[in-house]
Parts: C-alpha cells; sequence; structure tokens
C-alpha cells in the first residue's frame, strides 16, 4: 500500500498503546519509519521512549496498536491477542537490531566472536565468511586491531562501538538504539557519536532514543518529541527549532535551543 504515492514505510507504527499497573505509558502513538531515514526519539525522563522502543523489538508487547515492517505485521499485537510462530518471531527479531545503553557483550569471548557469533548462530553464515564480514565492519568502526582482545581490556566507548558492531554484523533492516551513550564518561560520547554518525550518513536506517541534543539535531533527519508517552511533536530538526518560543518541545529543550540553532546557521 502506498502513502500519498510514496513507497512504503520500512516500519509503520499505527495507534500503539501501553499501560503498566493500568497507568498508560503510550498512548496512541502513530509514526511511519522510510528505509534509510535516522529517527532521534527525545523526550524527558519517562516519557516512553524505551518503552516505545522495547514494543517494536518486540521485548515488551503493547495492549493496542500495530507494528508492521515491510507491510508485515510483527511480534504478538495486542488487541487480537496473536502469537506469532516462533521462526517467524525470530525473523523478524533479526530484521531489527538493537543497541542498548549497556553493552551486553560477551566476557568470554574476544571482540571478533562477540561480532560474528550472531551471524553464525542466527543466519546460519559459514564461519570463515562470517568472519571476514566482522572484520570488515570492525576497520570501519576503527577496532580491527582489538578483534583478538577481550571486552574487558576495552573502554566503555570501545565496548559500545563494538556492540554496535555486533548489531550491523545481523545485516538488520534498521536499527533501534537506546540511549547508547548515556551510560558512558563523557569523553567517550563523541567516538559512539561518530560510529552512529557514519552509520546514519550511509544509509543506516536507525531510531535513536537519546539526550544528546546535538546528534538529535545535526543527524536525524526528522525527531519524535515524547511527551507523557504520546507524540507531542515531530518533524525536521529545522521545523521544530522554528516552533515558537512558548511551544511544548521549545520548553524541553530549554536553554539548548540556542546552541542548536547556531548548528543549523554553521
Ligand atoms: N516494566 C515496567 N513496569 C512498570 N512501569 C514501567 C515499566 N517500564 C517502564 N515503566 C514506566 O513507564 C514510564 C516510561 O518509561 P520509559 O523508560 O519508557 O521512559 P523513557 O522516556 O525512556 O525515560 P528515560 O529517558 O529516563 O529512559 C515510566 O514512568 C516508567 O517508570
Amino acid at each position: 500500500m502506498t502513502d500519498g504515492g510514496g513507497p512504503r514505510p520500512l516500519l509503520s507504527v499505527e495507534r500503539l498503546g501501553k499501560s503498566f499497573h493500568g497507568r498508560r505509558v503510550l498512548d496512541d502513538i502513530s509514526f511511519d519509519v522510510r528505509a534509510g531515514e535516522v529517527i532521534g526519539l527525545i523526550g524527558r525522563s519517562g516519557s516512553g521512549k524505551s518503552t516505545l522502543l522495547r514494543c517494536l523489538n518486540m521485548l515488551e508487547r503493547p495492549d493496542v496498536g500495530r507494528i508492521r515492517l515491510d507491510g508485515e505485521e510483527i511480534g504478538f499485537q495486542g488487541g487480537q491477542r496473536r502469537a506469532v510462530p516462533a521462526r517467524v518471531l525470530a525473523r523478524q527479531r533479526a530484521a531489527m537490531g538493537m543497541v542498548f545503553q549497556h553493552f551486553n557483550l560477551w566476557p568470554h569471548r574476544t571482540v571478533l566472536q562477540n561480532v560474528m557469533e550472531g551471524p553464525v548462530a542466527v543466519l546460519g553464515v559459514p564461519h570463515a565468511e562470517a568472519a571476514s564480514r566482522a572484520m570488515v565492519i570492525l576497520e570501519r568502526i576503527g577496532l580491527a586491531a582489538k578483534a583478538g582482545s577481550y571486552p574487558v581490556t576495552l573502554s566503555g566507548g570501545q565496548q559500545q562501538r563494538v556492540s554496535i558492531a555486533r548489531a550491523v554484523a545481523m545485516q538488520p533492516r534498521l536499527i533501534l538504539f537506546d540511549e547508547p551513550t548515556s551510560a558512558l564518561d563523557p569523553e567517550l560520547v563523541a567516538e559512539v557519536l561518530a560510529v552512529m554518525t557514519d552509520l546514519a550518513r550511509s544509509g543506516t536506517t536507525m531510531l535513536v532514543v537519546t539526550h544528546e541534543m546535538r546528534f538529535a539535531f545535526e543527524v536525524c533527519h526528522r525527531i519524535l518529541y515524547l511527551d507523557q508517552g504520546r507524540v507531542a511533536d515531530g518533524g525536521t530538526p529545522a521545523a521544530l527549532l522554528a516552533r515558537p518560543a512558548g511551544s511544548p518541545v521549545r520548553g524541553f529543550l530549554g536553554a539548548a535551543v540556542r546552541m542548536l540553532e547556531d548548528i543549523g546557521h554553521a
């Protein structure tokens, strides 16, 4: 199905809702993501950003609404209470990479093994091919020299870069990032954002929950502003910055607006 003559969206979220213990955490969330788009999800702590990502990746089950990937409905959707066969679920999960705040690398495996494990175990890629593909990705993120190292010997920034490499190695249709830099010491944030920027600029479809406003406004094509579980505003960075001073998104951005406007004019 097409929307206004454009191509079918890669990801389509329709009227998603989720409550915890009777309290609405996601309320009537709808948006589309086209292939190659980088979408930023911003909003105050507790506005529902992580829960939304977790619903997309089927770590959380929405109460109502639909999520379609390439036109195919994913996961178990509330309302219908319909379970998808495990084999289909595995395929759908593999299509969406996820990078978490905490890197969760396997401590007893080398960097190379961490990156190649998914393709071998889940996708059935032959060992040698998975290893050479993993090395290409490690080169790209500047960590080829660490291929034989164990995660504990790496800095937090390097570990997060490896976890991004691990997601990329699965060749997903899109990658979800859940505050990937918020567990890092400030001096390590830039190297992770540089890898994400490189991915974004090379056409990777990405949904990024972030408190890094500079990254959101410099790199994302569109930004969704969540407030109390609803998409309270959304648009291009320029459109959001052009909202009137009293608007909710401007209220959220506060003093950061001036810095972001300067980026836009640079
Ligand atoms: N498993 C859960 N059980 C009960 N409440 C939950 C659960 N997960 C999230 N919540 C609540 O849902 C609300 C939204 O949480 P969520 O983590 O999605 O927000 P967020 O916007 O990602 O916040 P932050 O920026 O702090 O990570 C919060 O009030 C949170 O306490």
